[in-house]
This record gives C-alpha cells, sequence and structure tokens, in this order.
C-alpha cells in the first residue's frame, strides 16, 4: 500500500479520501531536518504553505511521486527540482479563492474602522468613542493589483459597496476587466489615485518587493495598502517607515518576508496597522474544499490516473489526455522504437503531427514521444513530468512540424531520430479508434501492430532471403509471430518487420547481419 505523509494541517475530509488507497501518517510541525529523514518512505506528501518542500528534501524523497499543496501558491515548493525528478506538483486553484477575498475585504473594512483596536479598547475597560473615527470605503477608489480568481471577487463585492475600481494586471485584457467593473490602469495611475490598494499577485521576480520606498512615496497620504497575497511583495521596512512618516495612512498584511512573523517594527506600531497569521484560506469550507480537491487529485496519481490542477505538467489535464490517450501510446511507442534503432545518443528528434494531430491541442503528445525516446536511457524514471526537461539536459533538438493535410489516416505522427550512429525513422497511426500501427519504417512502408519483441533488417529485396532468415531464427528455436516487408521498388532495399514471441537471444542478431544480402539489423523490446 502506499504511503502519504501529510505535514500541514489539512481538514479530515482530505485525510479520509487518501485513506481509500493509502496508510496516511499526518505529522505537523516537523522540522526540516525531521522532514528530510522520514521522506524517503513516502510515495506523496501533503502540504499547506507551513512546509517548506526545497531541493534537499525532493532529494531524499525516492520514492515521491506528487506533492499536494492544500490551497493555492506553490512558492514554499522547489517546483523545477520536483519536475527534474518526474514528481507531480498539484495545488488547488479554486478551493480557497472566496476564503482569502473575504479576508481582503474584511482587512478593509477593518482598517477603516479601526475594529481591532476599537474592540480591544472596549475589552480593556475603555469605552472611548473618539479616536477610532473611521473613513467609508463608499465612493473611495480601490486599486486591485493582480485581477485574477480571488482579485476578482474582491472587485464584485467591492462594487456593490459603491468602490470605484482600478486594476493593474498585465495579462487580463481590457474586456475582461471592464466585464467586472474595473478600469485597467498602468500600475504609477493606481498608485497615484487609489485610496485602498489590495495585492492579488503572485510572488515572482517581478513582483517581489513592488511596494518599496520609491513605490510607496507614489501612493496618497491618506492610501492604505492591503496584502493578502504573499509575503515579500511588500519590502516590510520601508512601509514601516512610510506609516511612520505618515507617507501613507496605513496597512493591514496577513502574509510576510518570513512566516511565522519574527521580531518586526510592524507589531509596534498602532491602530494604522493589522496584523493576521496567514488566515487568508483559514474558513472551515475553504478547507474542506482545498482538502478534498487535492486529495482526490493524490489519490488518483497514486492509482495511476492523471491530475486534474498539476502545476508541472502543462496542458495534461484529464480531458485532454482522455482524448489523446491511444495516441499518447502510439507517440511513447514511437519514440521507444526510433529510440532503440537510433542507438547511441539522440541529437535532433523531428516530430511531424500530420492531420488531425496538427493542432496546438496535441502538444502532449511531443512529451510521450520525448518519454518513450528516453525510456531505454531512463526507464521508470522518465515520466510526463520530466521527459521535456530530460530531454533539453541531455542536449536533444526537437523540431516540430505540423501539416494538416490528411492522408491515409486522420492523423499520422511520425519521428525521425539524427544521432551518433545515423538516422532513422518511424510513422504510426491508430487503426479504427485505438489500435496502433506503424505505417512507415526508415521511409519504407509497412503495416504492422508493434509487438513486445520485433526484429527489423534492412536488406536487398531478392528471392530466398525471407526463408533463409526464417530458418536461421528457427535453428535457435525463435519463434516468428509475424513478418512483413515493406519495399518502394522490386529488388531495390528493402525493410522487414518481425514480431518475435521472446527476446532475441544473445548473439543471434550478428547471425543476422551475415545472411547474404541483409545489410543491417536491429531488435527492439517494446
Ligand atoms: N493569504 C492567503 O491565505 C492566500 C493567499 N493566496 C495568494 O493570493 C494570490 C492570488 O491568488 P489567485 O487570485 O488565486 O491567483 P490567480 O492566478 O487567479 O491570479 C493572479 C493574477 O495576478 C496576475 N499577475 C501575475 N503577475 C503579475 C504582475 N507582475 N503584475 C500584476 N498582475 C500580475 C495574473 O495575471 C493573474 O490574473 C496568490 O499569490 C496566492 O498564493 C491565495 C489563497 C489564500
Ligand atoms: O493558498 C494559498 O496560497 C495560501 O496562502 C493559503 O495558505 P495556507 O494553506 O492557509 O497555509
Amino acid at each position: 500500500m502506499s504511503k502519504v505523509l501529510v505535514s500541514d494541517s489539512i481538514d479530515q475530509a482530505g485525510i479520509d479520501i487518501l485513506s481509500q488507497v493509502a496508510t496516511v501518517d499526518v505529522k505537523i510541525g516537523l522540522k526540516p531536518a525531521e522532514l528530510r529523514e522520514i521522506i524517503g518512505e513516502y510515495d506523496a506528501l501533503m502540504i499547506r504553505s507551513s512546509t517548506r518542500v526545497t531541493q534537499e528534501i525532493i532529494e531524499a524523497g525516492t520514492q515521491l511521486k506528487i506533492i499536494g499543496r492544500a490551497g493555492v501558491g506553490v512558492d514554499n515548493v522547489d517546483v523545477p527540482a520536483a519536475t527534474r525528478r518526474g514528481i507531480v506538483v498539484v495545488n488547488s486553484p479554486e478551493g480557497n479563492t472566496i476564503a482569502a477575498a473575504e479576508h481582503a475585504l474584511a482587512m478593509i473594512l477593518a482598517l477603516s474602522r479601526h475594529i481591532p483596536d476599537a474592540n480591544a479598547s472596549v475589552k480593556r475597560g475603555a469605552w472611548d468613542r473618539n479616536s477610532f473615527v473611521g473613513a467609508e470605503v463608499y465612493k473611495k477608489t480601490l486599486g486591485i493589483v493582480g485581477l485574477g480568481k480571488i482579485g476578482s471577487h474582491v472587485a464584485n463585492v467591492a462594487r456593490a459597496m459603491g468602490m470605484k475600481l482600478l486594476a493593474y494586471d498585465p495579462f487580463i485584457s481590457t474586456e475582461r476587466a471592464e466585464q467586472i467593473g474595473c478600469q485597467l490602469v498602468e500600475l504609477d495611475l493606481l498608485f497615484q489615485q487609489a485610496d485602498y490598494i489590495t495585492l492579488h499577485i503572485p510572488k515572482t521576480p517581478e513582483t517581489t518587493h513592488l511596494i518599496n520606498a520609491v513605490t510607496l512615496a507614489k501612493m496618497k497620504p491618506t492610501a492604505r495598502i492591503v496584502n493578502c497575497a504573499r509575503g515579500g511583495i511588500i519590502e516590510e521596512s520601508a512601509l514601516a517607515a512610510a506609516i511612520k512618516a505618515g507617507k501613507i495612512a496605513g496597512a493591514a498584511l496577513d502574509v510576510f518576508e518570513s512566516e511565522p512573523l519574527g521580531e518586526s517594527e510592524l507589531r509596534s506600531l498602532g491602530k494604522e496597522v493589522i496584523l493576521t497569521p496567514h488566515l487568508g484560506a483559514s474558513t472551515a469550507e475553504a478547507q474542506v474544499n482545498v482538502a478534498i480537491d487535492v486529495a482526490e487529485q493524490i489519490r488518483d496519481v497514486l492509482l495511476g490516473l492523471p491530475a486534474r490542477s498539476a502545476v508541472n505538467i502543462p496542458g495534461l489535464g484529464p480531458d485532454v489526455l482522455e482524448e489523446l490517450k491511444p495516441y499518447m501510446q502510439l507517440a511513447e511507442t514511437l519514440g521507444n522504437l526510433v529510440g532503440q534503432l537510433a542507438g547511441g545518443r539522440v541529437e535532433v528528434l523531428n516530430i511531424r503531427l500530420q492531420g488531425e494531430l496538427a493542432t496546438n491541442k496535441s502538444q502532449p503528445l511531443v512529451v510521450a514521444a520525448l518519454k518513450g525516446l528516453l525510456y531505454q536511457a531512463l526507464r521508470e524514471r522518465v515520466n510526463y513530468v520530466n521527459a521535456s526537461i530530460e530531454a533539453k539536459e541531455r542536449g536533444i533538438r526537437v523540431i516540430e512540424t505540423r501539416d494538416a493535410s490528411i492522408r491515409d489516416y486522420a492523423g499520422t505522427l511520425h519521428l525521425e531520430a539524427t544521432g551518433t550512429l545515423g538516422t532513422h525513422s518511424v510513422t504510426g497511426a491508430l487503426l479504427g479508434e485505438r489500435e496502433i500501427h506503424l505505417t512507415d519504417v526508415d521511409g519504407f512502408p509497412i503495416n504492422v501492430p508493434p509487438s513486445k519483441y520485433m526484429v527489423f533488417t534492412l536488406h536487398r529485396d531478392m528471392p530466398g532471403i525471407i526463408g533463409k532468415l526464417g530458418s536461421l531464427l528457427g535453428s535457435f528455436n525463435v519463434n516468428i509471430a509475424s513478418m512483413q516487408v515493406g519495399r518502394k521498388i522490386v529488388r531495390g532495399d528493402a525493410v522487414m518487420a518481425l514480431s518475435i514471441d521472446d527476446p532475441l537471444p544473445e548473439g543471434i542478431l550478428d547471425e543476422i547481419i551475415k545472411v547474404p544480402g541483409i545489410r543491417d539489423a536491429y531488435t527492439v523490446t517494446l
């Protein structure tokens, strides 16, 4: 049975799903060294934002197949390191959208009306109605940085509160912004005009310290800023300085440059600053959503099924996979076959996607072909996650061409591998909906289904050659299941494809090449 480690606090609904297929260990608060010590036992790791899955952890996780992040941000996971190791990383892109958006909205209102400090003062026994005079959000301008899932929900609610909405997001269209009632503007204009600024962007090299002394200086002295996205988007020391100097009016932060928040100037600031301990996703509803969403994906991957929200297998969603499944099998078989025919180190792989395969949707077939090509070198270590990166690291140049014209089959896939030992090519198609057929080898037309053990010869098309090969194999007790010759002209060069019942015994290939008329022979295991 598979083993899953849950190292952050996850709703029971997720644990129940995992328990259907695996032994589940819940160990919360592990130190990095403790996690590294035990991760080697586990097939899957389920986390939230507290566990840092570094390259070191990934390397120690020799059995790991999947890392499931029960939430959105995967910045606590070294995704490139996981990808190199062929580990799928999945998240829950939508499970906590509403929770995070509502937390940001709560922060905006709490800042405006000083609710945390007013509450604390009443609880201390005071009745001070003068220190907490607030501001209305009605008719104020809200600047939303990042108009994705959370930013859009914030926009919808803020519009209902009568706020004017500006948004900055270089990756969305003006039409999309207008649909949700936002005016798309440049960042500087947003900083200059907004009364409230709320951040809903990922932390990337571009967004790190997006809010710094320079950008803070552009804001209104009455501006208030909310960060429920990621720590590090705001430079905390610059923010504390700006608030102290009265350059902006306040800030509400749920996320920090370093979590848990340690010693910080922010803690000493007054009612103009509100701090929460990364609670954006912490609602009962969101925790059930993300736990179920991610546990289901872990369960599926452990059962050999695809994951619906993998962050490191672009374009391989279950709907795409289902549609392409037979072609994926074809691409992988052809990749494996051409790799074995080419032998040696492959330097260039030409892939031609023809007919109905000549669309961008068939991109996963390129990944499948590479997986097949690398199988001889990497065996089970290559998968859909790491095939492209492994090919790149081995210096294999991949050239794709697409040709929408339809020949004999609805879709054909042609692979040509050039390596240190020469160039070979194979073409294949599906017969009916899912039966794989080889339709061409090294430019010679054939029509055979691939089988586990095969022998290919390049020979002169002349009488007697088939008989000689048959009796040679017979003398070594090799049973031929099927045989086909492909030729372009009578008595010219030809290719023979033999399916045999067992692997070709050692040394027989050399004997085959000695048969007069046979120029080359290859044995492959598919
Ligand atoms: N505090 C918490 O507990 C939670 C925090 N989050 C964080 O909230 C953030 C937003 O999450 P979602 O809305 O689900 O993501 P999303 O992917 O739906 O939206 C992000 C938006 O940011 C935009 N963007 C990317 N780079 C940008 C840049 N340089 N400038 C401006 N816009 C840029 C994208 O185009 C996209 O529209 C993420 O960082 C996520 O990790 C999410 C859930 C809970
Ligand atoms: O989903 C996200 O990106 C979050 O930041 C939520 O983090 P959490 O799962 O509450 O540790």
